[in-house]
C-alpha cells in the first residue's frame, strides 16, 4: 500500500496538492446502503476550513465536495467512493521566494531530499491542505459509526501556548472558533492570537478527542492494536509531535494503583487507559491527544540555506495560521473515526457478530 493510502479493511487514499486543480480521495470498502449526500461533508470541512474566522489563514476556499463514485441514488453502493475538491484560492507568487530556499520547520528540505524535486507552490503535497480531504473521509466513518454503533466522536483544544481551559462544557466547544470548552476565556484567546499574529510568530496546541460508545473487542491484539493504528493515524496529522492514548505521558509519575482502571459491574472507576487494554476497546471511552508544533511558516526571520548552498534569512510571506492546532480539531476526529470504522469492519470479519459477553462491565 502507498504512503498516501491507510487502512485494511476501510481504505482511504488521499490526493492532491494545495495549488493543484483539486485534491481528493478514494473511500474504498464503505459498506453498502449508507445515505450520503454532498451536503452532509459541509458542516464539518466548514469547522476545518481556513478564512472561517481571523484567527486562521485567510485563504477562502469553498470546499464544495463533488462525489465522483460509489454512491446511487443517494446511497453507498459499496464501491469505491472518490470525493474531489476543486482548489480555487491559490495564490502561488507568494511561494516565489521560497522556491529557491528552505523554510526551517518546513518539509521543505525533507521533499527536496528525498524525491529531488518539489512543488513549493502552498508546500505542495506538505500542506495542511491535503488534511480537508481526511475530514471528508472522516464524514463517511462517524456517520456509519454513529448509525451502526452509536458511536459518537468528538474533539476539542485542550491547551493553546502555556494556556489550559479553566472550565469543560461541550456545548462551549462548538460555539467559539478556537474549539475551547470554556467560554469565559475566549475574549482572552482573542487577545492572544491576535498579538501572537501581530508579533509575527506562531503557538503549539493540544487537542483531545473523546470517542464515546464504543463496544468492547474493537482492535486486534499486537500489530493491529487500536492505540496503535490511533497514534499512527494521529501522527500523520500535519504538525503533530505527540500522540497521548488516555493518560499518555503523566503515566510516568502515576503508580500501578492509581493507573488501573478499577471495575466493579457498575462501571470502571477511572478511565487512565483510555479506553484500551490490551490494543482493545473496553467499552469505556476511547480518549486520545494529539500535540501540534507551532506553525514553521512565520514572519519572524529565520536562518537558513538556499539552493545553491548559501546561508540565507527566510521571512515567510502569504496567509498562513498563527497557531495550527486551530483547524486540528475536526480532522483528529476524522483520523480517530476512520481507525474506529476500520476496526469495527475488521471486528466483524473475524469474529462475525460476537455480542454481549458476560460478565459485561458497563460504561
Ligand atoms: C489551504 C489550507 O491551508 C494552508 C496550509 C498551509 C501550509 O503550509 O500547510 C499554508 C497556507 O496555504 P496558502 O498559502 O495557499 O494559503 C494555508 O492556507 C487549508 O487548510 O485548506
Amino acid at each position: 500500500m502507498s504512503s498516501n493510502a491507510f487502512g485494511k479493511l476501510l481504505t482511504v487514499t488521499t490526493f492532491g496538492e494545495s495549488h493543484g486543480p483539486a485534491i481528493g480521495c478514494v473511500v474504498d470498502g464503505c459498506p453498502p446502503g449508507l445515505t450520503l449526500d454532498a451536503e452532509e461533508f459541509r458542516h464539518d470541512l466548514e469547522r476545518r476550513a481556513t478564512g472561517r474566522s481571523r484567527y486562521t489563514s485567510q485563504r477562502h476556499e469553498a470546499d464544495e465536495v463533488e462525489i465522483l463514485s460509489g454512491v446511487y441514488e443517494g446511497r453507498t453502493t459499496g464501491t469505491p467512493i472518490a470525493l474531489l475538491i476543486r482548489n480555487t484560492n491559490q495564490r502561488s507568487k507568494d511561494y516565489g521566494d521560497i522556491v529557491q530556499t528552505f523554510r526551517p520547520g518546513h518539509a521543505d528540505y525533507t521533499y527536496w531530499q528525498k524525491y529531488g524535486i518539489r512543488d513549493p507552490r502552498g508546500g505542495g503535497r506538505s500542506s495542511a491542505r491535503e488534511t480537508t480531504m481526511r475530514v471528508a473521509a472522516g464524514v463517511i466513518a462517524k456517520k456509519w459509526l454513529a448509525e451502526h454503533h452509536g458511536v459518537r466522536v468528538r474533539g476539542y483544544m485542550g491547551q493553546i501556548g502555556d494556556i489550559t481551559p479553566d472550565a469543560f462544557d461541550w456545548d462551549a466547544v462548538e460555539q467559539n472558533p478556537f474549539f475551547w470548552p470554556a467560554a469565559d476565556q475566549v475574549p482572552a484567546l482573542e487577545t492572544y492570537i491576535n498579538a501572537l499574529r501581530k508579533s509575527g510568530d506562531s503557538v503549539g496546541a493540544r487537542v483531545n478527542v473523546v470517542a464515546d460508545g464504543v463496544p468492547p473487542g474493537w482492535g486486534e491484539p499486537i500489530y493491529g492494536k487500536l492505540d496503535g493504528e490511533l497514534a499512527s493515524a494521529l501522527m500523520s496529522i500535519n504538525a503533530v509531535k505527540g500522540v497521548e492514548i488516555g493518560d499518555g505521558f503523566a503515566a510516568v509519575s502515576q503508580h500501578g494503583s492509581e493507573h488501573r482502571d478499577e471495575m466493579s459491574l457498575d462501571g470502571f472507576a477511572s478511565n487512565h487507559a483510555g479506553g484500551i487494554l490490551g490494543g482493545i476497546s473496553s467499552g469505556q471511552p476511547v480518549t486520545a491527544s494529539i500535540v501540534l508544533k507551532p506553525t514553521s511558516s512565520i514572519l519572524v526571520p529565520g536562518h537558513s540555506v538556499n539552493l545553491a548552498g548559501e546561508p540565507t534569512e527566510v521571512v515567510t510571506k502569504g496567509r498562513h495560521d498563527p497557531c495550527v492546532g486551530i483547524r486540528a480539531t475536526p480532522i483528529a476526529e476524522a483520523m480517530v473515526a476512520l481507525v474506529l470504522m476500520d476496526q469495527a469492519l475488521r471486528h466483524r470479519a473475524q469474529c462475525g457478530d460476537v455480542g454481549v459477553v458476560e460478565p459485561r462491565i458497563t460504561s
